[in-house]
């Protein structure tokens, strides 16, 4: 039988991958959106040559190298080459995603997925949990793990979408403002409501 599909998700920086990780560490399978994108970025994988052929990328392209920070720039201050680059990579993300599901034997799996609600392409989860944690403490998080500045830090929260649009599509919605412990101890109360510990 396939899995039990549930979906974590939330802002830029919020501790989606904290929150997977204190998963991993309790044996739950999860897949990550970002490390599938991150292979298929290989030179010679499906996204590194979507991107490579569209020619709309080229300023990320030096000879054979690929800079991912300068794809980054070009996409947080474009909106519409945001909307191109999407288009040429989420089926395949998604694809891979389902592919990888496809050959577990769990009965459950988590799929840590940052852009859920944005995506034109719709992966087709059981529940969706959302990670949030207050505007400030998102932005010095995201400022200090990346080494950027304000203004960046605050064009790339700024790209994603509505948060209360997300809130009031999820099933479970995790605070993740204060400790790693608060979190851990949020995680357990919901794996035993769900009957998943
Ligand atoms: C721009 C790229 C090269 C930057 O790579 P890098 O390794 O530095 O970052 P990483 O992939 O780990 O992403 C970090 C975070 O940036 C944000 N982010 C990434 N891509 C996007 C996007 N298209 N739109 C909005 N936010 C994005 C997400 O919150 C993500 O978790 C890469 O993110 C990319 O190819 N993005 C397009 C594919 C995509 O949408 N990935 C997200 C999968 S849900
Ligand atoms: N409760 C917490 N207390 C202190 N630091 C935290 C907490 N949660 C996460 N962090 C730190 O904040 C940063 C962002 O967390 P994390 O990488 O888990 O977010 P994310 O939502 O997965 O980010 P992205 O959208 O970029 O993939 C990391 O450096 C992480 O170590």
């Amino acid at each position: 039988m396939s899995p039990s599909k549930i979906v974590i998700t939330g802002t830029i920086a919020s501790g989606k991958s904290t929150l997977c990780k204190l998963l991993e560490e309790m044996g739950y399978k999860v897949i990550s959106a970002d490390e599938v994108n991150r292979a298929l970025l290989e030179p010679g994988s499906k996204n590194f040559e979507a991107i490579k052929n569209s020619g709309e990328f080229d300023e990320a392209f030096n000879n054979e190298s690929f800079d991912k920070k300068a794809l980054a720039q070009i996409i947080f201050s474009d909106s519409q080459k945001l909307k191109k680059l999407n288009q040429l990579t989420h089926r395949n993300i998604l694809d891979e995603i389902e592919n990888q599901i496809a050959k577990l034997d769990e009965s459950v799996v988590f799929i840590e997925i940052p852009l859920f609600f944005q995506m034109e392409e719709k992966f087709v989860a059981n529940e969706v949990w959302l990670v949030v944690a207050n505007y400030e403490t998102q932005l010095q998080r995201l400022m200090t793990r990346d080494n950027i500045d304000r203004a960046y830090a605050k064009s790339k929260i700024e790209s994603q979408d509505q948060l209360l649009t997300m809130k009031e599509n999820s099933n479970v919605v995790f605070d993740n403002s204060t400790s790693i412990e608060n979190l851990r101890k949020e995680l357990e109360i919901v794996l035993k409501q769900k009957d998943l510990l």
